[in-house]
């Protein structure tokens, strides 16, 4: 079963977001430059807000790593939040003069929820009369931590089983990129360095525009994400019970993601619009094996990966925080009121991608250190290379 125990702390405005990754072998090489850039490529996309323009995310390796590689014992990270020094009374660990709270504008109660972000069920939840304590946990800064865990998973799956994942935009609101063109580890950079992360240049055009005319509109975008992964080997995850499908913990942990309202595996709900004949990857033998013909079940049959292309697609809500506010109440007076509004994202989808890379980072390694175990990453790299060597059918 589960073999990696990960979790993150922190909020959006306090001093830093922390996080920890148990059970991984020795000698998976990561860097802070390795977390860096992966932290640079989560603040890239059209339309992200002001914050991610001066963010810097600082990376600091606690625990667990010495001189480029993993130890097997926890690894620890620390990711800097730029805004604290203006946030270091209102987010303050221990008590502050209430006088001198009561002096600061930033500190005024929040008791305007926005609709469709955890605001108001929070308060309920947890009996607040506003919403500061909910919103800092609930924001996506938190992303930055995991993206930081997802580095280290990437280099894992990279060295021991010759894992690579990327993702692309393939839907933001109604414009949409050409379906089945899907890029490879090696369009990374190209696709980063493109607005939106789209890999069709007209498709990429379309979603600007969209974004565009929801900045003059007041209003916000959705949109979806596709994560493919490279060089996934035969046989992780099991059919035998529910938690232990990989396409159970692939969706649960896309669904994890801030915003994420949806997730298909392969082609997902389109199976579900055509008969048998059309929907299935039928198999062949080839020169390298037996092989399927097509990649509609996105590389998973009966919860196990089949060694084809992994695909998983997950679909996100518009931004919560609509500039144009949406109507609310105010649970201090319980009038009717506009939703709070301050700073914020109109859209985040190329980023949500990046978040979306690491969860399938951390899935498939928990996935592959389960099946293959080891201590070491050349254990790990023997084991995968005997399963794939003996295997009876192939
Ligand atoms: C990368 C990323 C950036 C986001 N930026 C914002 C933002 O600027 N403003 C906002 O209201 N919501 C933003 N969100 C979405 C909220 O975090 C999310 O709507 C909120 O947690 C409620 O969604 P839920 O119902 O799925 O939890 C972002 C989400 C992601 C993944
Ligand atoms: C800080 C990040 O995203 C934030 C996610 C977010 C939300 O409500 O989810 C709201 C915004 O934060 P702020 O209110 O401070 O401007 C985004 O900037 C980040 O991704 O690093």
């Amino acid at each position: 079963m589960s073999r990696l125990r990960w979790l993150t702390a922190g909020e959006s405005h306090g001093p830093a977001l922390v996080a920890t990754l148990e059970g991984l072998p020795a000698g998976v090489p990561i860097t802070t430059e390795m977390v860096a850039d992966h932290l640079a490529r989560r603040r890239l996309g059209y339309g992200r807000g002001a914050r991610m323009k001066f963010e810097r995310d600082e990376v600091t390796f606690l625990g667990g790593v010495r001189h480029g590689l993993t130890m097997g014992s926890p690894v620890a990270v620390m990711v800097g939040n730029t805004e604290w020094p203006k946030w270091d009374k209102v987010m303050a660990a221990d008590p502050v003069d209430p006088d001198e709270l009561a002096q600061l504008a930033r500190n005024a109660p929040l008791t305007r929820p926005r609709p469709g972000h955890a605001d108001l069920a929070g308060m309920q939840k947890y009996a607040l009369d506003e919403a500061r304590p909910i919103l800092e946990r609930a924001s996506a800064r938190e992303t930055a931590a995991r993206v930081a865990l997802g580095a280290v998973a990437r280099s894992y799956l990279k060295e021991t089983a010759g894992i690579e994942i990327v993702s692309h935009v393939v839907e933001l609101a109604s414009a949409k990129a050409p379906y089945g063109v899907y890029p490879a580890p090696a369009d990374e950079a190209k696709l980063d360095a493109d607005p939106v992360r789209c890999l069709d240049a007209d498709a990429s055009k379309a979603m600007v525009a969209e974004i565009d005319q929801a900045h003059r509109d007041g209003d916000t975008l959705g949109g979806v994400v596709e994560v493919l992964a490279y060089g996934v080997p035969v046989g992780l995850g099991s059919h035998v019970h529910w938690d232990r499908r990989l396409d159970a913990r692939l969706a649960a942990a896309l669904m994890g993601i801030q915003a994420i309202k949806g997730v298909e595996v392969g082609d997902g709900f389109e199976l579900a619009r055509v008969p048998g004949s059309q929907a299935h990857d039928e198999i062949v033998p080839t020169e390298a094996g037996i092989r399927r013909t097509s990649g509609r079940s996105g590389g998973t049959e009966g919860g196990m990966s089949t060694g084809e292309l992994l695909r998983v697609r997950a679909a996100m809500k518009p931004i919560a925080t609509v500039p144009r506010a949406l109507a609310t109440v105010d649970v201090a007076t319980g009038e009717v009121a506009a939703a709070h509004h301050q700073r914020s994202d109109v859209c985040a989808v190329p980023a949500a991608g990046i978040v979306a890379e690491a969860m399938v980072a951390l899935v498939l390694a928990d996935a592959v250190g389960e099946k293959f175990g080891g201590d070491s990453v050349s254990e790990t790299r023997r084991n995968v290379q005997s399963f794939l060597d003996n295997l009876q059918i192939r």
